[in-house]
C-alpha cells in the first residue's frame, strides 16, 4: 500500500493530477556527515509527482499517468543513483543523491519531458519519502517557468 501523505501545493491551474510510485534503488552519500550512509545501501523510495495545467492533450489527458511512471521508474528502479552522472555528482554537494537531490532530479527529468508537450503541463511538486521517518518536498520556485 502506498503512503498516504499528500502535501498540498498552491498553483493557478485548473487541473491537477498526482502519480504515486515506488522505486527500489541504492545510493551512497560521499560526505563524512552522512555517517553510515557513506556506504552503499538501498531504499524503497515512495514518490508522489504532482502535475498541473489548463489544457488537455488529444487523449483527454493532462499527461498520461503511465508515461510518468515510465520516465522515472524505468530510469531509476534497481539502479545505483550515484551512477546517473547526468543528474548526480560525487564531487558537488548540490548534486549528491540525497533525498533533496533525488526530488529535484525527478522534477528536472519530468519537466524536461513536459516541455515537449503542446498542452504545456507543469510539474508543481515532487514528494520523495526515503525512509519511514524522512521525506522531502521539492517545488519549483516559479511554477510557470520551464526548466
Ligand atoms: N537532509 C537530509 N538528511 C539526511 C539524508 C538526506 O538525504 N537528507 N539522508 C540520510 C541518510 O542517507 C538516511 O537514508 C536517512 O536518514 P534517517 O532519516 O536518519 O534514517 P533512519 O532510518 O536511521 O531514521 P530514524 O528515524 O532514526 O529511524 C541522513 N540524513
Ligand atoms: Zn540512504
Amino acid at each position: 500500500m502506498m503512503q498516504q501523505i499528500y502535501p498540498q501545493v498552491q498553483h493557478p491551474f485548473q487541473f491537477e493530477l498526482n502519480k504515486d510510485m515506488h522505486i527500489a534503488a541504492a545510493h551512497y552519500i560521499p560526505h563524512e556527515d552522512a555517517g553510515k550512509c557513506q556506504k552503499v545501501h538501498g531504499h524503497t523510495y515512495f514518490v508522489n509527482i504532482t502535475i498541473a495545467g489548463d489544457e488537455l492533450d488529444e487523449s483527454g489527458f493532462l499527461v498520461n499517468f503511465a508515461s510518468l511512471k515510465k520516465l522515472i521508474h524505468n530510469r531509476f528502479d534497481h539502479s545505483l543513483l550515484n551512477e546517473h552522472t547526468d543528474l548526480f555528482s560525487d564531487k558537488d554537494s548540490n548534486y549528491f543523491p540525497t533525498t533533496e537531490g533525488v526530488a529535484r532530479a525527478i522534477y528536472e527529468v519530468i519537466q524536461k519531458d513536459l516541455n515537449t508537450k503542446e498542452n504545456k503541463p507543469k510539474c508543481v511538486q515532487v514528494f520523495v519519502r526515503e525512509t519511514p521517518t524522512s521525506y522531502v518536498v521539492f517545488r519549483p520556485k516559479n511554477k510557470e517557468e520551464q526548466v
